[in-house]
């Protein structure tokens, strides 16, 4: 019966969500407030749902969970999202409130890895400007297309070598990239060089890879200084989240072509993306792309599910 599944409020987009229910609808009663319009409140109303029977949220980045919603809900626990990052969910209310909050892992750290990987050869290959060009090709030009330059041998600087950074490194190592990072703290477990300074690693790096949470401390940690510093061969790939790069210097330093281009699957305002961008040829833009691979959607529900378990069986 209904009035037996615990209430599981969901504040996110279907895409895991519709896999978790097929899953889980045993379990849970699904109050799904993502496609509503509705104050909190007012929805939960809605749904014949006490705020104080909610325990649970279920969600991702693509909605905030922010402290109002927090603190409409006097019996929250905790706080699963489906995502790695989680800059999403109002911390500081959370620790306020003693609620937990949970992420995911590993299958995400390789598929957010790849994308990675896959954006930077792009960018150095010119994949997907190479295909634009064919397409509009007029047969005797095919020789004018203008050369790359080869992936063995660049200097990578990784900025937060956690999970992604360090799926990310050994990857790159493969390609015979010389690997070097920056993070909060060294990390002991590894031979690559430690850069205490942002700056310091972007003038000694080919390419910057951003793989870091957004905090207080990582937001714009690429600004103008940075991306100078990394020079007008240097190219930039962003997986991590987009307001780790102050975006509007970095859409003047690729227009001045004070960098050399850039792979981006996140931004600073999504869904907004500067149009600006749009034109670049040096620039391959994806739709925060990384983690929606069908086994990353399998890989996270297993492991909400095993969160929200553990929490509700304590
Ligand atoms: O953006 C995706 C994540 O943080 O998992």
């Amino acid at each position: 019966m209904d009035s037996e599944l615990q209430p599981l409020l969901v504040l996110g987009p279907p895409a895991v969500l519709n896999i978790f229910k097929s899953q889980y609808s045993h379990k849970y009663r699904f109050l799904n407030a993502f496609s509503s319009d509705l104050p909190l409140l007012q929805f939960l109303q809605t749904q014949n749902t006490q705020p104080s029977s909610v325990r649970a949220i279920f969600c991702n980045q693509r909605q905030l969970v922010t402290a109002d919603i927090i603190c409409s809900l006097p019996s929250l626990g905790i706080i699963a999202t489906s995502t790695v990052g989680f800059d999403h969910i109002d911390t500081a209310e959370c620790r306020r409130r003693g609620i937990q909050i949970s992420t995911v892992g590993s299958q995400l750290a390789a598929d957010v890895a790849d994308m990675a990987v896959a954006l930077l050869i792009d960018v150095i290959f010119k994949i997907s400007a190479g295909d634009r060009f064919v397409k509009k090709l007029i047969p005797f030009k095919l020789w004018s297309f203008p050369s790359a330059s080869k992936l063995g041998g660049k200097r990578v600087g990784i900025i937060g070598l956690g999970r992604i950074g360090g799926e990310v490194a050994k990857r790159l190592e493969a390609f015979d990239c010389i690997i070097m990072y920056h993070s909060r703290n060294k990390n002991p477990s590894v031979s690559y060089t430690f850069y205490s300074n942002v700056v310091d690693l972007a003038s000694d790096s080919d390419v910057l890879v951003l793989c870091c949470p957004l905090t207080e401390q990582t937001k714009y940690i690429v600004n103008k200084e940075v991306m100078l510093a990394l020079g007008k061969d240097g190219i930039i790939v962003n997986v991590g989240r987009g307001a780790l790069i102050d975006e509007r210097e970095l859409v003047q330093c690729l227009m001045k072509g004070e960098i050399g281009g850039a792979g981006l699957d996140v931004f600073e305002n999504e869904p907004n993306v500067p149009k600006e961008l749009f034109s670049l040829d040096n620039v391959v833009l994806s739709p925060h792309a990384g983690a929606l691979t069908l086994d990353c959607f399998m890989d996270s529900c297993e492991q909400v599910a095993k969160s929200l378990d553990a929490f509700f069986s304590s």
